[in-house]
């Protein structure tokens, strides 16, 4: 993926989201304020959290009998095309490490700015520390701090990037990917048999893998009803991978039919979203469902997330097995390090990133 030339992107003065709190400023900053289309819905207006979400048991599906893996497997396909979103259970992370993955970035975010500056993010790039997706001067921006690192393959990786503080940080982020990896690659597989292919078409398709982790830090606002978490947008990834961290406030919202809906989470679940390739490869069948975080009024939220992806020489178009008479293909063939490229140079803007595909 070639890199955005740096000096033609004119960002302006970006605040740090937890200095500026530190102030506990009564008014906010005119950058952070959104118009009014754009505000979270307010509360009254507002569905109560859903807990209706579905919930998958892995291990049915890891060490099931059939039955129980044929079932889970059909719920999880049920998930995908109803939902796009689901939450997974018993999914084999040692929760210690999730504990210990949790504190790790908390400690990270609570570093002096001029120590995780460090690790600043260059305009224009999604590592390191700051506000991604922030392209001109008149952008509005995300109550919210990032910090963003690229996994694999070890060439997206930018080893100036990975912090010295805390001492185990990068340690704990490698471990942990690596099991948030399995994870990734053992649902692609009962994604792919409740779809009626192979166990291993993705990961066949796939070669090896893009891996991504960000943790997003959303520092409490006394104006909430005035600012976003994190612009609406669809993860670019095939799959997505959310823990949010213990005590955090309900701060997700996803748009299911036409309406932001909060979502509730279970302690220790991980929260999988499908992403833009998997809609693109099942021509729609499946969907990356646009989503958002809103702030809270007196509670901080940290969010960790694991975005999979295919290999940037990867070809993507709808699959032949979900294109037909009635189905007509809806996306063009493309390169995913292209799209890649693309997704990474405009700012999150719902659903429009995946227009690159549209037929
Ligand atoms: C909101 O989405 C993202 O922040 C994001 C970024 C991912 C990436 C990095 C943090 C560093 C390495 C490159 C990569 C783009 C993977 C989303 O990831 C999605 C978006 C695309 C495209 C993708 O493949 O995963
Ligand atoms: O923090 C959240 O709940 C949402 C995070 C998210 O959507 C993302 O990082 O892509
Ligand atoms: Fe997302």
């Amino acid at each position: 993926m070639a890199p955005v030339p740096i000096s033609s992107i004119k960002v302006g003065h970006i605040d740090d989201v937890q200095e500026l709190r530190k102030n506990r400023p009564k008014t906010i900053p005119e950058r952070f304020v959104r118009d009014m289309s754009e505000r979270p819905t307010p509360a009254m207006a507002l569905s109560p959290p859903s807990s209706d979400m579905p919930v998958i048991d892995f291990s049915k599906l890891t060490k099931g009998n059939s039955e129980q893996i044929q079932s889970e497997t059909l719920k999880l396909a049920d998930a995908c095309e109803s939902w796009g979103f689901f939450q997974v259970l018993n999914h084999e992370v040692d929760l210690t490490l999730m504990e210990i993955m949790e504190k790790s970035s908390r400690e990270f975010f609570m570093l002096p700015l001029e120590e995780k500056q460090k690790y600043q993010m260059a305009p224009g790039t999604v590592q390191g520390y700051g506000q991604a997706f922030v392209f001109s001067e008149d952008q509005k921006l995300d109550w919210c701090n990032m910090f963003a690192l690229g996994i694999e393959p070890q060439f997206i990786r930018n080893p100036n990037l990975w912090p010295k503080k805390p001492a185990t940080f990068s340690e704990t982020v490698e471990v942990y990917s690596r099991e948030m990896r399995k994870v990734c690659q053992n649902l692609l597989k009962y994604i792919g048999l409740g779809l009626g292919l192979e166990g291993d078409v993705f990961e066949k398709m796939f070669g090896e893998a893009v891996q991504a982790i960000r943790m997003n830090y959303y520092p409490p606002c006394s104006r909430p009803d005035l600012v976003l978490g994190l612009s609406p947008h669809s993860d670019g990834s095939a799959l997505t991978v959310l823990q949010q961290a213990k005590g955090s406030p309900v701060g997700l919202q996803i748009l299911k039919d036409q309406t932001w809906l909060p979502l509730q989470l279970i302690p220790n679940a991980l929260l999988i979203n499908i992403g833009d390739t998997i809609e693109v490869l099942t021509n729609g069948k499946y969907k990356s469902v646009e989503h958002r975080a809103v702030a809270h009024k007196d509670k901080d939220r940290l969010s960790i997330v694991t975005f999979y992806a295919p290999s940037y020489e990867v070809e993507l178009s709808p699959m032949q097995e979900f294109v037909d008479e009635k189905n007509t293909c809806k996306y063009r063939r493309y390169n995913h390090g292209e799209y890649s490229k693309h997704y990474v140079t405009n700012k999150l803007q719902g659903k429009k990133t995946l227009d690159f595909a549209k037929i």
